[in-house]
């Protein structure tokens, strides 16, 4: 069967991958969830006109004379004192503009003495003041339907006003880890046995990434069990992801599996390296990824296409993954036939990231992970690449 070229997977999975239903949530339970709706400021910002220095409110036609105290205030207090001509008002950042004021002078240009000030610079109308309104109007755009509210977004709409928030419902996630020869790390590790990396893999990935815990099952090279393992996992989540049993030898049941559960098979094998047997499927809604046993395999699959995924369920407006820009250092292989994803060193040179290969970038292997800051995608050609080469990369 031919390979899918790689760019071809993320024009299936915007085509088929419908997102998620809407909910109202509580502002604190929002972080990381697509926004359904665009978020509106509830209050202008700044709310009210206010001092953005410690100093003093006057008049600025006044800053060459000296001028008589008649009041303080501070952030949180509702000015008392109006200020008149030949007057101050003592004022922190914060504090409320009295009315009659339309500058502060900063306290490093002032002398006082007693209840009088003398201020030793010109003070513009305006100067150390925060308009109300000047950074947002009531009703606003604080972010848009589509975007992921990170802490920032978060934090801006809280003080807006904004204490609830329509999003798209947060996919739920099952993980099938499959093989005879998997055992949990710790357990005791019989002969041909391997330890196993997807399972800790795909729950760390999940929750890194701000899904929460997966529902993890381990599950025997068996029929039957796969069946009654995948159709619970179809039932109960919106992303099913299984590792291992996805290729062509005699115990891969995952394609035939899925199929006799009636997950609808969009694609099976993609032309990249590694991580080629790559299945995915869909069945009313939910979303079937088929990831290889390779462990660096699942890194890719995750990184790459449960992104892409995660961003169609979720309603997300930015493309993903969201390649980067880099240029390589060195000479770097190509493959003929399959795009690379290469794991590599990233450093920024004058703004520029640059990348270098690292050794152990076989589909077994991931212990080059702790010097690896990227995954670069390098397309299926005849010639090696070489040093200035651009490419596209993502962070991992
Ligand atoms: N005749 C062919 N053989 C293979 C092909 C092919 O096209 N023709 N493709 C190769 C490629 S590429 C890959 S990738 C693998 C994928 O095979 P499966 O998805 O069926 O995965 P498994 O055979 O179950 O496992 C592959 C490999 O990974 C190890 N593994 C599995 N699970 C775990 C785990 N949880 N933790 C750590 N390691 C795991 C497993 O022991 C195998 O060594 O197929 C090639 N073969
Ligand atoms: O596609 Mo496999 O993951 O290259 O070894």
């Amino acid at each position: 069967m031919a390979l899918l070229p790689l760019a071809d997977a993320f024009g299936h999975y915007r085509e088929v991958v419908q997102p998620l239903g809407m909910q109202r949530v509580p502002l604190e339970l929002a972080l990381g969830a697509v926004l359904a709706e665009p978020a509106l400021a509830r209050i202008a910002l700044p709310r009210f006109t206010q001092s953005s220095l410690d100093g003093y409110a006057i008049r600025s036609a006044d800053a060459g004379r000296p001028l008589t105290l008649v009041g303080s205030t501070a952030a949180g207090e509702a000015a008392s004192a109006s200020v008149g001509p030949g007057q101050a008002v003592r004022i922190l950042t914060g504090g409320m503009l009295p009315v009659g004021a339309d500058a502060v002078a900063r306290q490093e240009i002032v002398d006082r003495a007693g209840d009088t000030i003398a201020i030793r610079a010109a003070v513009p109308p305006g100067e150390g003041v925060r308009f109300e309104g000047e950074e947002l109007v009531e009703g606003a755009v604080i972010a848009e339907a589509g975007q992921r509210v990170t802490a920032g977004i978060l934090a801006a709409m809280a003080m807006a006003g904004v204490d609830a928030v329509d999003v798209h419902r947060r996919p739920r996630v099952a993980v099938l880890v499959t093989g005879d020869e998997v055992v949990k790390v710790g357990d005791a590790l019989g002969p041909a046995k391997v330890y196993d990396a997807n399972g800790p893999l795909l729950r760390a990935w999940f929750v890194e990434n701000g899904y929460g815990e997966p529902v993890v099952a381990y599950v025997r090279d068996d029929e039957a069990a796969l069946e009654e393992a995948m159709s619970a996992a179809l039932d109960s989540a919106d992303l099913v992801v299984t590792s291992g049993g996805v290729s062509v030898g005699d115990r891969d049941y995952v394609p035939a599996v899925a199929d006799r559960l009636g997950v609808h098979q969009v694609f099976w094998k993609v032309a990249q390296k590694p991580g080629k047997p790559l299945w995915f499927g869909t069945r009313e809604g939910t979303v079937l990824l088929g990831m290889p046993g390779n462990p660096a395999a699942v890194l890719v699959c995750l990184a790459v296409h449960a992104r892409a995924v995660l961003g169609h369920l979720e309603g997300e407006t930015a493309a993903r993954p969201a390649w980067r820009q880099g240029v390589l250092d060195g000479p770097v292989e190509a493959d003929s036939e399959r795009d690379r994803l290469v794991r590599m060193r990233m450093s920024l040179d004058d703004g520029t990231a640059r990348l270098g290969l690292l050794p152990r970038q076989e589909s077994h292997m991931l212990s080059n992970l702790a010097s690896a800051h990227a995954l670069v995608w390098l397309p299926s050609r005849e010639q090696a690449f070489a040093a200035g080469d651009k490419v596209r990369w993502i962070p991992i």
